[in-house]
């Protein structure tokens, strides 16, 4: 790996911790939420998943960069996080399919980065004291500075951000036409649209604040809620609404982490900030109906609280292995269950792609 002369950079920490490393990306200040990421491979995918806008993402491993990037690995149009933090980024890579590298793919994007940064040792801070804001700069190197306006960056708790990363218009992707998918977009993962049109499903898939009668005029046989960024009770207060008319409409639905959350808290549960989220590809799930346990990827700071859980309303059907945090949920007042992991994953193992199946099987019974 070669060796280049660089810039330097600064990672400030709302508490005050501050760590020094070299610029990576394009030269500038970005802040957000600082977030981890334990997947080894798949950094591409992570970078443009939209999930994460707004956020901070710091790779606990070692090498990133260095088979490049390529079209292929995009989830989204474009890098979504707010910027990168690595321990040894790859300048150079070896791939012959990719067409650039991580660094002109970063600057191209406009997406500023720190390496060097001793991300295990980080890691273990977050852990002990919880998750919180960051700023990143290789512009301004003035620590107090950049400390405070860590401390001024908006907190993830309240903010609304599908919006953000939502598309402008109703877009239909053709599949094989058996099943027609009415499909909320707060920031859905290209995967997870690969792996309905893979399915037999065409989508039409909507922005996330589509009215209610523009969705109901389609006649969907299925209605699905997509992953997305923020705090999903901000989202929900204009969400709700259609989450509310796919319930009643009779028809099978199906959430993913956002348009879980969603379809938890249409039915009154309620949504928490965890001390820190689940982020990577090898969380351990237990699906409780076949006892089995299921390698999944997880990108979550929020979850589904267990105190507001009621039987009448849904029952779990999911939970981590790590920490006992509610995975999946069946709803008992209409065909429709959700979970809060990545069954597309992308990157990560397929142990949880079933759940596609699962809600064909349903719309194919109803036809
Ligand atoms: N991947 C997602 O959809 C994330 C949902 C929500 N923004 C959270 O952090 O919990």
């Amino acid at each position: 790996m070669s060796l280049r002369p660089q810039k330097k950079a600064i990672l400030a920490l709302s508490d005050g911790t501050v760590v020094h490393g070299q610029a990576v990306g394009h030269e500038g200040i970005t802040g957000g939420e600082l977030c981890f990421n334990t997947s080894m491979t798949g950094y591409q995918e992570i970078f443009t998943d939209p999930s994460y806008y707004g956020q901070l993402m710091m790779m606990t491993y070692p090498h990133i960069g260095n088979y490049g990037t390529m079209p292929r690995d995009d989830e989204a149009r474009k890098v979504m996080v707010a910027g990168v933090i690595t321990r040894a980024f790859s300048w150079e890579y070896s791939n012959p399919m990719a067409d650039r590298s991580l660094q002109e793919y970063l600057e191209d994007n406009e997406i500023t980065g720190i390496s060097g940064v001793d991300t295990r040792k980080l890691v273990r801070h977050i852990r002990e004291k919880g998750v919180m804001n960051a700023v990143i700069s290789s512009t301004e190197l003035d620590e107090d500075k950049l400390v405070q306006m860590a401390k001024d960056w908006d907190d993830m708790e309240g903010l609304e951000l599908a919006s953000k990363v939502t598309r402008s218009e109703a877009q239909t992707v053709n599949g094989e036409d058996e099943y027609r998918v009415a499909a909320f977009d707060y920031g859905i993962k290209q995967n997870i649209i690969n792996n309905l049109n893979e399915r037999g499903c065409t989508l039409r898939v909507f922005p996330a604040k589509t009215p209610v009668e523009e969705v109901e005029a389609w006649e969907a046989d299925g209605y699905f809620f997509s992953n997305g960024p923020g705090d999903p009770t901000a989202t929900a207060e204009y969400a709700l609404e259609v989450v509310d008319f796919a319930k009643k409409s009779g028809k099978p639905v199906f959430g993913i982490c956002l348009g879980h959350q969603l379809m938890a808290l249409n039915e009154g549960l309620k949504t928490k900030k965890m001390f820190v989220g689940h982020r990577g590809a090898n969380q351990p799930v237990k699906n409780l109906s076949t006892g089995l346990v299921e390698i999944s990827t997880q990108n979550h700071g929020f979850a589904v609280d267990e105190d507001s859980l009621d039987d009448k309303i849904a029952e779990v059907t999911h939970v981590n292995l790590n920490d006992g945090t509610i995975e999946g949920l069946k709803f008992k007042n209409f065909p429709g269950f959700s979970v809060q992991y990545h069954p597309e994953a992308s990157p990560g193992p397929h142990d949880s792609a079933y759940l596609f199946d699962q809600f064909i099987d349903m719309m194919k019974e109803q036809k």
